[in-house]
Formats: structure tokens, C-alpha cells, sequence
């Protein structure tokens, strides 16, 4: 595959003090962070914390109010070397009037340099998208499906899905998660992926940003994340032993057993009581936590359905 740069030092995305207002609206706060290559990021948030804005101005497809850009070491906006790298399917991507999908997969191919037409066509039965449909009046799940292949099939150095489970179903999504991993292991490029399922796309992450309200909350490797907090189960009163006076993240009460997610790593002197007490220690759930992190950014909601 080629890519825009051999430069191993040089990122995928970095983003210095962007921010990008709408009239009133702050969509990104002086957001600055870095995607490295070749890795899966997870970029996460709740309704209107700003992700498809940043998404956007990443992809060049939008223009920060002040703040600067780089993707693989440039300046991508108008830049004709850099914009044939990047693939950004998004929901609403406009199509004409009476194109079928063949008609997009054939402008995808046209493109994307790195467009592999024997994977596309794998993909269109899989998905079974159908053939003579415009895609103006296929359904959603039918139209998110198009994007999808387009982004998968392009391998573009840099691919962008902005939430790409829109209306695709249970088996479609499972198809989707499996032929990004499986044709990521084989062709690695940089893949920035938002959503609101976090626990369903958590296992493909190697790295997750949260915003909220246009800041950056979290910037973390999934590993270092999932290290952040603990469920600890078992009898009640041997639990409450181990959690003593820890931040208390979600408890769940089943009898005389309890299921306590707390925050922080487990020191060595209280992994010991786990072992003594018999209790179990499971790992704790990305969106479990992430909402946690959300609410105590000075939101009221209690409920996770933002995500
Ligand atoms: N073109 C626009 N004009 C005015 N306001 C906008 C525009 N685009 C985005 N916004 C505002 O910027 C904020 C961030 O929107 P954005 O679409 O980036 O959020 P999001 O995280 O992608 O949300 P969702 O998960 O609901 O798609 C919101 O308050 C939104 O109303």
C-alpha cells in the first residue's frame, strides 16, 4: 500500500488548539491531540460533544475558526497530495438523483488508489446491497451499507467512519467490526471510527478520545483506559473489605451479592484480600466508565442513552 509519507515520526492527524464556532455554538474547544498511524482510534462522545465537527475538519472537508491541522505531516486542506489519502463515509454523504451504487463504488474506485475491487465486490453480497436500487431510495441500513464498503474497500491511509452502524443491523454491524479487523490485521492504515455503541466497538480500539462539549476528556491507549476502574464481585460484605473508601462508579446489589465498579488499580495488599475473600474481578465496561467520565464533567443526566 502506499502511503503519503515513510516518515515514521510523522502522525496520522495532529490537531494544535482547534476550535470551530457556529455563531453561539463552541463545537471544538482548543482541541489539540494526536492520532498515530496504523492504529484504530475510537473517538467517542455524547449527542452534540462535537465529534463529526472534528471529524470534519480533520478530513478537510471543514475549516477550523482558528487553530491548525496536519494529516501525515500536512496541511490537508486544498492540498491535492494529501486528500486522495483520506476516506470519510459519513451519513449523510450526497449522492445524485438517480446513482446506483455501482456508480458510487466506480467514483470510489476512480479515487482511492488503494481500492481493491475484489473486496468491494465481497462486501456488496455480503451486505447484499442491491443493484438496482437508487441508492436516493434504498433504506438506511441499505445506504449506511454502501459507505461502509466504500471505506472499507478504499483503504485509504486515512479512513473516517462517523458512527457507520447508522440502520445497519445486528448481523451487519458483527460483519462490518469483523471485515475492519480482519482487513486491518492484513492492509494496516490509520482508522478513526466514532460511535455511540461503545461497548460493542471497544474490543477494535487501540485508542480512545472522548469529547464532550468540544473538549477532550479522555486521550488514552484502551489498555491504559480499561485500567482506570474495576469490578470487583462477590459476598457483599467481603466486597465492601476490598472497595473500602474507593469512588464507587456503578453497585449493583443481588442478595448477598454485590457487583461494585470502582475507580482505580487495585494495589497488591487488596488483590491479596481478593484471592483470600474468593472474590472475582472483572474487567470494567468502556462505556461504563466513559459515561461515568461524562457525567462528572458537570452533566445531570444519570441515564447512558446520550451514548
Ligand atoms: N453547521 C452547523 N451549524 C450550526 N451548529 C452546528 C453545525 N454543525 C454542528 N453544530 C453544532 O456543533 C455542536 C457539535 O455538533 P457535532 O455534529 O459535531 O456533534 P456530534 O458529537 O457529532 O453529535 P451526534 O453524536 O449527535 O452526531 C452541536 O451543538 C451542533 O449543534
Amino acid at each position: 500500500m502506499t502511503t503519503p509519507t515513510t516518515d515514521t515520526s510523522v502522525r496520522a492527524i495532529e490537531a494544535q488548539g482547534l476550535t470551530r464556532r457556529f455563531k453561539d455554538t463552541i463545537a471544538l474547544d482548543d482541541v489539540t491531540l494526536n492520532f498515530e498511524k496504523d492504529k484504530i482510534h475510537g473517538l467517542l462522545g455524547r449527542n452534540g460533544a462535537g465529534k463529526t465537527t472534528l471529524m470534519s475538519v480533520m478530513t478537510a472537508q471543514d475549516w477550523p475558526t482558528s487553530g491548525s491541522v496536519r494529516v501525515f505531516g500536512q496541511v490537508p486542506h486544498e492540498n491535492e497530495q494529501i486528500l486522495p489519502n483520506i476516506c470519510f463515509v459519513r451519513e449523510e454523504q450526497r449522492y445524485p438523483e438517480d446513482a446506483l451504487a455501482k456508480h458510487a463504488f466506480r467514483a470510489a474506485r476512480e479515487a482511492f488508489e488503494n481500492w481493491d475491487e475484489g473486496f468491494a465486490q465481497q462486501l456488496i453480497e455480503e451486505f447484499r446491497v442491491p443493484k438496482k436500487t437508487t441508492i436516493k431510495k434504498m433504506s438506511r441500513g441499505q445506504k449506511s451499507a454502501v459507505g461502509v464498503i466504500i471505506g472499507l474497500a478504499s483503504r485509504a491511509p486515512l479512513t473516517v467512519f462517523d458512527e457507520p452502524y447508522m440502520g445497519l443491523d445486528a448481523v451487519a454491524r458483527q460483519l462490518f467490526y469483523d471485515r475492519l479487523l480482519q482487513d486491518y490485521s492484513e492492509h494496516p492504515r490509520t482508522v478513526v471510527v466514532s460511535s455511540h455503541l461503545i461497548d460493542e466497538i471497544s474490543h477494535l480500539l487501540e485508542h480512545v478520545v472522548v469529547i464532550d462539549q468540544g473538549k477532550i476528556m479522555v486521550d488514552e491507549s484502551a489498555e491504559e483506559l480499561a485500567e482506570r476502574a474495576v469490578t470487583v464481585v462477590g459476598r457483599a460484605d467481603s466486597v465492601a473489605q476490598v472497595v473500602g473508601a474507593r469512588e464507587v462508579l456503578d453497585r449493583e446489589d443481588l442478595g448477598r451479592i454485590a457487583r461494585v465498579t470502582v475507580l482505580g488499580k487495585l494495589n497488591a495488599t487488596e488483590r491479596c484480600l481478593v484471592n483470600e475473600l474468593d472474590l472475582d474481578l472483572i474487567p470494567v465496561s468502556l462505556q461504563q466508565l466513559i459515561v461515568h467520565l461524562t457525567r462528572k464533567n458537570g452533566q445531570t443526566n444519570t441515564a447512558s442513552e446520550g451514548f
